[in-house]
């Protein structure tokens, strides 16, 4: 349902992504991972139709979303920084939204502003950043949006709020088949709630993958032999990562697992264990991978 083509994007003369081929599924929740300065708003503002591709398409439904103001009404984009006009209370933002977006459900904005306890007659300049990040949820909820856009979505957010907007996003996808795109650091959060996983360094996508395809992907294993390990024991396979524990190895590595454990087996270990990875986990040995590592500054 939504597609980016070769898509290329620059900044004065800097590539902010480069040839990036995407697609995400009506009623998913598509989580975009990446480094600092890898691009994730920029593809997430060219979602929003706020950019213009330099190179390719990004198509919803196979139109063109920029200057397309029928797609623009579906999708409604929250920044990290959510936009307000200056002066503007809750209930004056919902009046404009309400003109500009045909789906608003007044009815939705009054039970939603009623459950978050926020003054909708406030000057929202005066609310706390979370509070502010909460109007911005319930104007974008109101508008009844086919694609939700998150730019760091919980940044600022307390557990007990943080659970009920990722109760409500859940709602729609599942009621009314809402996609959303969120791009977050946030790992745990990613992982609670998406159920695809894109990720980008220097402005390009390393790996699209369902989340539990890409968990049943990568495998640490921790393994032990009665002499030296063997020279060949992951040839053939992607090792992302291997340390040494004293007699024990821990290494990281991509494939079918009853594939990497038939090869180990071969050379008759001592010990072989299959622990589980967090997405955090595969996030940093995959950027490890291409050579995104954490260095000893000091020593
Ligand atoms: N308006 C702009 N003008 C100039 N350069 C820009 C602009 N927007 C983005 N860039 C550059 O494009 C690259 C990608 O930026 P982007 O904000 O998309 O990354 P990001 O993945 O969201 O980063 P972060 O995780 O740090 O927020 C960066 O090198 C950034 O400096």
């Amino acid at each position: 349902m939504i597609q980016f083509s070769k898509v290329s994007k620059s900044f004065e003369g800097t590539d902010a992504v480069e040839n990036i081929n995407l697609h995400i599924q009506k009623g998913s929740i598509y989580g975009l991972l990446g480094t600092n300065g890898a691009g994730k708003t920029t593809l997430l503002k060219l979602l929003a139709g706020i950019y213009v591709p330099d190179n390719g398409s990004v198509l919803v439904d196979e139109s063109k979303v920029f200057e397309n103001s029928y797609i623009k009404q579906r999708v409604f984009f929250i920044p990290d920084q959510p936009f307000f006009f200056s002066q503007y209370t809750l209930a004056d933002m919902g009046k404009f939204y309400k003109k500009i977006y045909d789906n608003w459900n007044q009815e939705r904005y009054v039970l939603l502003v009623d459950a978050f306890k926020i003054d909708e007659k406030r000057k929202l300049h005066k609310f706390s950043k979370g509070v502010q990040r909460q109007a911005a949820f319930i104007l974008a909820l109101s508008t009844m949006p086919e694609i939700l856009l998150l730019d760091e979505p919980m940044d600022g957010l307390d557990p007990v709020v943080r659970k009920n907007i990722k109760s409500l996003i859940i709602e729609d996808v599942a009621s009314r088949e809402m996609t959303v795109l969120i791009s977050s650091h946030n790992l745990r959060e990613v992982e609670d709630i998406c159920d695809y996983i894109g990720i980008l360094h220097k402005g390009e996508l390393l790996i699209e993958k369902e989340l539990d395809d890409l968990k049943s992907d990568t495998h640490k294993i921790q393994v032990a032999f009665k002499e030296n390990v063997p020279e060949n024991l992951f040839t053939g396979f992607n090792l992302l990562h291997q340390e040494k524990r004293g007699s024990v190895l821990i290494c990281i590595v991509k494939g079918k697992e009853e594939e990497i454990v038939g090869k180990v087996m071969q050379y008759q270990p001592v010990i072989l264990d299959i622990l589980p990875l967090t997405l955090e986990e595969i996030f940093i040995y995959e950027m490890e991978g291409v050579g995104y590592a954490i260095k000893n500054i000091f020593t």
